[in-house]
């Protein structure tokens, strides 16, 4: 559990993704974990590169209700998925980058496979190139409930870490704290943003 809530972070860190254009035309979410029963969740519909912390609203993680009445990301559900998945998680965060739409679509298979990298190792407890990381593919689904259900019951049979892929929608990865998720995103669409070069060079 983090000791103070990091809305300030949160919303430093949505400022960046703003300015990396990974959350245009009002797409992306992000949140942070109050405690074992609330989180912080951006507002359904904002433009999430200029958020301020009057635009994140508290969630029940266990029924993803806004006691306020202002409507959370239409993804609150994933979101809560996660806080309830892994205590250890306080941060949560939700792109549309290109790379990230793109290459779940190109992936067919409900895991993309990457390895030979060093940037792999940006990720918490990836200690070599050498490991194949694996990262969920989920199919979207305007149907949150039900997607959530999904992940749920890969999460029961698999390890998830780091974060998923919506397919054709984006990527959803989480950390300890905003640090942690940032650096997951970043090494994340790093690593997304080489296998693309790398497919259509390929193709040459
Ligand atoms: C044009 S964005 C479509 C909805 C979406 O995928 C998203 O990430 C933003 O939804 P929110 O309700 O969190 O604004
Ligand atoms: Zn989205």
């Amino acid at each position: 559990m983090t000791d103070h809530l990091q809305l300030t972070q949160l919303v430093d860190a949505c400022r960046w993704i703003g300015a990396k254009g990974w959350a245009p035309a009002t797409g992306g979410n992000m949140s942070v974990r109050q405690d074992d029963t609330l989180c912080w969740l951006s507002e359904s519909g904002k433009n999430k590169g200029s958020l301020t912390t009057d635009d994140f609203l508290q969630v029940e993680i266990a029924t993803n209700r806004a006691p306020s009445g202002r409507k959370p990301s239409a993804e609150t559900g994933l979101h809560t998925l996660i806080y309830r998945l892994f205590p250890q998680a306080n941060a949560v965060l939700h792109v549309h980058t290109v790379n990230a739409t793109v290459l779940s679509r190109l992936t067919k298979t409900a895991e993309l496979r990457i390895s030979g990298f060093e940037m792999q190792k940006s990720l918490s407890g990836q200690t070599t190139h050498l490991d194949t990381l694996v990262i969920p593919v989920f199919d979207n689904d305007q149907d949150i409930d039900a997607l959530a259900s999904r992940i749920a019951h890969y999460a029961q049979e698999t390890p998830l870490n780091y974060g998923f892929l919506l397919r054709g929608h984006g990527l959803t990865c989480w950390g300890r704290d905003v640090a942690e998720a940032r650096r997951h995103l970043e090494g994340l669409e790093f690593l997304f943003e080489c296998e693309m070069r790398l497919r259509q060079l390929e193709r040459l």
